[in-house]
């Protein structure tokens, strides 16, 4: 008998269900409704979707830029890392919006790092996590964030359909990333939040090529928003998405590479 190798993809998700039922644990879904409420009094949310669409109106692209300490692809991508400090450059460099890695155990991430980086800029911020469970969706809102992002290669139509609701439900914007037709079909049947993210990466090999986008864009009906997502590394890239009309942008390891994120992402996006 052959025993199939999970992908990476596969470990991640594996392990969300783990870790969900340890906070569930530690800290009860109903003490998280309590925190999502006061965060929604106090704290709203500041319009992901309209901050992308605002860059985009102003001819500028809209950038989505991603405050991400480590990868499982490349390993340790900024070391030291202070999200505070990146959260600043980047709104200087004229992003959009903040997208905030919160898993911890494959990217290093924490939900802190959200909490701080939105704390100290005036961008909206999307949770970026491997959201399985409408816990998550709960937690989200209660640390403060502006939009959450469902990944469909994780979750059935069913799935989609809840969380995308609930987020929508809770004042936030959601962004639903695929990676081939069959995915888009689902989020397309399944989600009616406005932002589609296309990710050029394939999240159980690795494998990266900005062809995803120009295969999947036509396919995407007009009033969705198509938002790049990974491997977005030049001028060259960034012109050959703008030539065939993508204006949204999301961008990780090209800014945390650099000594300062934010005038990188002035450069590449000038
Ligand atoms: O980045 C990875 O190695 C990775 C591995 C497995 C699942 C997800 C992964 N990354 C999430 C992302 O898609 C990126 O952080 C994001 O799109 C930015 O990509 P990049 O500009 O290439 O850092």
């Amino acid at each position: 008998m052959q025993v199939e190798t999970p992908t990476i993809l596969k470990k991640i998700v594996a392990r969300k269900y783990e870790e969900i039922a340890e906070r569930q644990a530690r800290t009860p879904y109903a003490n998280l409704e309590i925190a999502a409420a006061a965060a929604n009094a106090h704290n709203p949310t500041r319009g992901f979707a309209q901050a992308l669409r605002r860059k985009i109106g102003q001819g500028k692209a809209g950038v989505i830029a991603e405050v991400k300490k480590a990868s499982p692809s490349k390993g340790i991508l900024r070391d030291p890392f202070s999200p505070k400090d990146i959260a600043i450059s980047y709104e200087k460099g004229g992003a959009a919006c903040l997208s905030v890695l919160t898993d911890q155990d494959f990217f290093q991430g924490h939900e802190d790092y959200l909490v701080e980086a939105r704390a100290a800029c005036g961008l909206p911020v999307i949770r970026k996590d491997f959201i399985v469970d409408p816990y998550q969706v709960m937690e989200a809102r209660s640390i403060g964030a502006d939009c959450i992002l469902l990944i469909a290669a994780c979750l059935t139509g069913k799935e989609l359909r809840e969380l995308d609701q609930m987020a929508r439900d809770l004042s936030m914007d959601v962004l639903v990333e695929v990676h081939n037709r069959a995915e888009l079909e689902l989020a397309l049947e399944y989600t009616e939040t406005e932002l589609l993210g296309i990710n050029n990466r394939d999240l159980h090999t690795f494998e990266l090529s900005l062809q995803h986008t120009f295969e999947l864009m036509n396919d995407v009906p007009k009033d969705r928003l198509i938002v790049t997502e990974s491997g977005i590394h030049t001028r060259d890239d960034v012109a050959a998405m703008r030539e065939n009309n993508i204006h949204a942008f999301l961008v990780g390891e090209a800014f945390m590479k650099a000594d300062d994120p934010g005038e990188k992402l002035a450069e590449l996006f000038k």
